[in-house]
């Protein structure tokens, strides 16, 4: 039967989805739904492994049922996913030996303390482009090795396996079989070395993790395997792309050469450049990180990780309760001219870049009996802009290179107001594309090139198209005065949390 479709999975932080693209690139169905989030004390976050394997099943066979599609027209399966979040589970049973640790999660800041006390931060930055910060995964590996009664004896015995949500997803939906990462997943735990292409023995005799844990580490564009038939819609299907979601929107942005970034909005917002084949070593609180591997190389990229960012409008919407759903703050932010003085800094799981700080918590300052409820969701949309500021900042130092527009995807920027006032305090022009769901796109051309249902990057290149270019209006005095404020802001959130 003709291959018609690539599927694309996209296991996000609150989210999973499956989407069908054609061999145009266009959308042909989506099927979304969310699961639980568990934040067992403060600062803890945590998901059910299990959970997530279904929801995305369900997703799957919801997208297939609603498209009336034939699963035999299916040519290759992507696969994205929300990235460092760590899940361990027993290979006999099957089952998951604790929750998935989440990359919110901060449990594991005082194991990152102790490591750093001990002067080895500097190896664990040359050797895996990292931070050490709760955020990566080897210290929630740790963690669960640890704490987990009778984890480390099984680990040690080669019972036990770990893996990111991509390897998750692989082992389940191939009954078992595939024990499988990408390199822009591996990445990301703490445990890979960029350079040398390996797991570091070094660094998992600090964390004490078994190598036997540890999934094959393989290219983010071939055949790891196939769907086993009885357990997927009764056909077997190659899962064939494989990349953690920031790399994945980087790659469905078209960012190919060197230089050219791209920022996405969704629970964190995350910015991405392309260093080709070159390794920054950032001097500005940035990562290095693998973009993917593929035809025969490895690509590096420069990574600014901001960890809220369309959470904080969640935030208004769950926790606060003054919103119904997030689309909503653009018609509440635009009712004010600006926040009258009020900075929102969404430190909620501590900072990333370029601050890395694990202790700082959320803090709205500047508030006045003038202060209203419109300008407090205001202050949250310009959150995002201001750290995207910090974050560009650092990019353009450390790479020397001036962007000439910002590529922008991601759920939040469906909000033009938003977008407009990225492109004040930026002073840069940004790019909306007319397909957001960059994410899954990527996974989806990274599995498509996999198996010649397309033929190159540079025919994907061509189908980038534009949706709306946002152009700076704001004077440079009043952006500078904006921006001076949030970086005060930014201080009085930092280093707040006191452990017990
Ligand atoms: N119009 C909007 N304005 C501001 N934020 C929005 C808007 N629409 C969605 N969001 C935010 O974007 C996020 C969803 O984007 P998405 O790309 O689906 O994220 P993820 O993949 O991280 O789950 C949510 O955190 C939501 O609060
Ligand atoms: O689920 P997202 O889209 O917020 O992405 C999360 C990142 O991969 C975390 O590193």
């Amino acid at each position: 039967m003709e291959k018609k479709y690539v599927l694309s999975l996209d296991q996000g932080t609150t989210s999973c989805r499956a989407i069908l693209f054609d061999r145009d690139s266009n959308i042909v169905g989506v099927a979304q739904k969310e699961f639980t989030q568990i934040y067992p004390k403060a600062g803890w976050v945590e998901h059910n492994a299990e959970e997530i394997w279904s929801t995305q099943y369900g997703v799957i066979a919801e997208v297939v049922a609603k498209t009336d599609i034939k699963p035999e027209e299916i040519a290759s399966i992507g696969i994205t996913n929300q990235r460092e979040t760590t899940v361990v589970w027993n290979k006999n049973t099957g089952k998951p030996v604790y929750n998935a640790i989440v990359w919110q999660c901060r449990r594991t800041a005082s194991i990152c303390d102790d490591i750093k006390a001990k002067g080895l931060a500097e190896k664990f930055r040359t050797k895996t482009g990292l931070v050490v910060d709760a955020y990566f995964s080897g210290t929630k590996v740790k963690w669960i090795l640890d704490n987990v009664e009778g984890a480390r004896e099984l680990a040690e015995k080669g019972e036990l396996l770990f893996g990111t949500m991509d390897t998750w997803l692989i082992w389940q939906l191939t009954g078992g079989k595939v024990h499988v990462t990408d390199y822009s997943n591996a990445s990301r735990t703490l445990m890979y070395n960029i350079r040398e292409l390996c797991w570091d023995q070094e660094l998992l005799d600090i964390l004490g993790v078994p190598a036997s844990m540890l999934p094959e580490v393989k290219p983010s564009s071939e055949v790891y395997g196939y769907t086993a038939a009885e357990k997927f819609l009764g056909h077997s299907i190659p899962i064939a792309g494989v990349a953690g979601d920031q790399q994945a929107a980087l790659f469905g942005q078209a960012c190919y050469e060197p230089g050219m970034a791209k920022n996405t909005y969704g629970t964190g917002c995350f910015m991405l450049m392309n260093t080709g084949d070159k390794l920054f070593d950032s001097q500005n609180g940035l990562l290095t990180t693998i973009a993917w591997g593929i035809d025969g190389k490895v690509e590096y990229a420069l990574e600014g990780s901001i960890f809220i960012a369309g959470a904080a409008i969640q935030w208004l919407r769950d926790g606060l309760k003054v919103l119904e759903s997030a689309p909503d703050s653009e018609y509440f932010a635009s009712k004010v001219d600006d926040t009258d003085g009020v900075y929102l800094v969404p430190a909620f799981a501590g900072l990333g870049a370029p601050y890395w700080d694990m202790r700082a918590r959320g803090a709205i300052v500047g508030l006045t009996r003038g202060t209203t409820k419109e300008h407090i969701i205001r202050a949250a949309l310009d959150s995002l802009a201001y750290q995207t500021k910090d974050v560009l900042g650092a990019m353009e130092a450390d790479s020397g290179i001036k962007l000439q527009a910002l590529k922008v995807d991601g759920g939040a920027v469906a909000n033009n107001l938003l977008m407009q006032f990225q492109a004040d305090i930026l002073g840069v022009p940004v790019e909306r594309p007319q397909v957001i769901e960059t994410t899954a796109l990527g996974a989806a051309y990274l599995a498509g090139l996999a198996v010649g249902f397309w033929a190159s990057k540079e025919e994907l290149a061509k189908r980038w198209k534009l949706d709306r270019r946002f152009e700076n209006q704001m004077d440079e005095a009043k952006s500078q005065k904006l921006y001076k404020g949030w970086k005060k802001a930014v201080t009085r959130a930092m280093d707040w949390d006191e452990e017990e």
